[in-house]
């Protein structure tokens, strides 16, 4: 899904253990700067079966940033800037369900934001925007993250709620018990208020998130440990790099906006008056909420 007049730029948020895509041809570095703040790093821009990439890994090559350090706010603004339409997000989670065991790719489709110590909007005082966010992913590209899992013979979860908790310690037994009472199914760091920037920046968003551990609930299993996600994320990461190769091509035959309206999220959203205005926050706002601000302009 391209927005009108642009193709499809596919937009990759690489999580822990995935710092690079292999088969991305033409791989090319550049580093991209956004008024918002510090991406992670650079942008790896290249092709995947000759449709446009963007992979830019969240914490940095070398994995740098713990997830409270993340700019979420610059990385959408600099994959948007990077032309973006379109962004897919890998992430490694715990798993609160005995059904969805580690190796599980789960499709997720709803969350719960209970991070507390990071920015969640690109507006604020002197340009006022609520977007919707009850439907945070795009059904549309989720229709085609789980074609292209068939065609890998990956079984796919379809469907999941995301506890995105603080961080960076793994939770107590308490919060782990209160999350599964909840009816959550999976809880990670990264993709709040990732999915709600990147609605606010009118691109479609999914998120596949890898199981690598059982938290801390599962009494069969011992409490997660770095070296227990690594170790699955290694023996996943060859599956998640086939996933994005059957994904992208699929992507990329749907041009025109996104059917979910994810491309027009903000066409009722900004409530502050013209002329009240707040001329810098416009002009950060330039790549964001461009398609919306230049129709308002006198
Ligand atoms: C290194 S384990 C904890 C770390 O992994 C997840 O990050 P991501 O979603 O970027 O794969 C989790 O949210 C934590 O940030
Ligand atoms: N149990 C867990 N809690 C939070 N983030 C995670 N990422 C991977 N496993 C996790």
């Amino acid at each position: 899904m391209g927005t009108p007049g642009n193709p499809v730029v596919v937009g990759i948020l690489g999580g822990s253990g995935l710092y690079s895509i292999d088969g991305l041809a033409d791989g090319d570095w550049r580093a991209v700067d956004s008024p918002w703040g510090t991406p992670s790093d650079a942008i790896c821009f290249g092709t995947v079966g000759g449709v446009p990439v963007r992979f830019l890994p969240r914490h940095g090559r070398g994995h740098r940033l713990p997830p409270s350090e993340i700019d979420f706010r610059a990385n959408v603004d600099a994959l948007k800037r990077a032309g973006a339409t379109i962004i897919v997000s890998l992430s490694a989670v715990g798993s609160l369900r005995g059904h969805l065991p580690p190796g599980t790719f789960v499709l997720v489709d709803q969350f719960i934001d209970r991070t507390f110590a990071r920015t969640k909007s690109f507006f604020g005082t002197g340009c006022v925007g609520h977007v919707s966010v009850a439907r945070p992913v795009c059904g549309h590209v989720g229709c085609h993250v789980a074609a292209a899992a068939g065609e890998i013979g990956l079984p796919l979860h379809e469907g999941g709620t995301y506890l995105a908790m603080e961080g960076p310690q793994f939770s107590t037994f308490a919060e782990s018990e209160l999350y599964r009472a909840w009816n959550c199914d999976v809880i990670g760091m990264t993709n709040m208020p990732e999915a709600k920037l990147i609605r606010e920046a009118e691109m479609c968003y999914a998120s596949i998130a890898m199981v690598t551990d059982y938290d801390c609930w599962h009494p069969d299993h011992d409490d997660v440990t770095v070296d227990q996600i690594v170790d699955v994320l290694h023996r996943n990461a060859a599956t998640a790099r086939a996933l994005v190769q059957a994904l992208v091509p699929r992507l990329a035959a749907h041009a025109g906006p996104c059917p979910q309206g994810c491309h027009t999220a903000l066409d009722h959203a900004l409530i502050t008056a013209p002329e009240a205005r707040d001329p810098a926050l416009l002009a950060r706002l330039d790549a964001v909420a461009g398609r919306v601000l230049k129709a308002a302009r006198p």
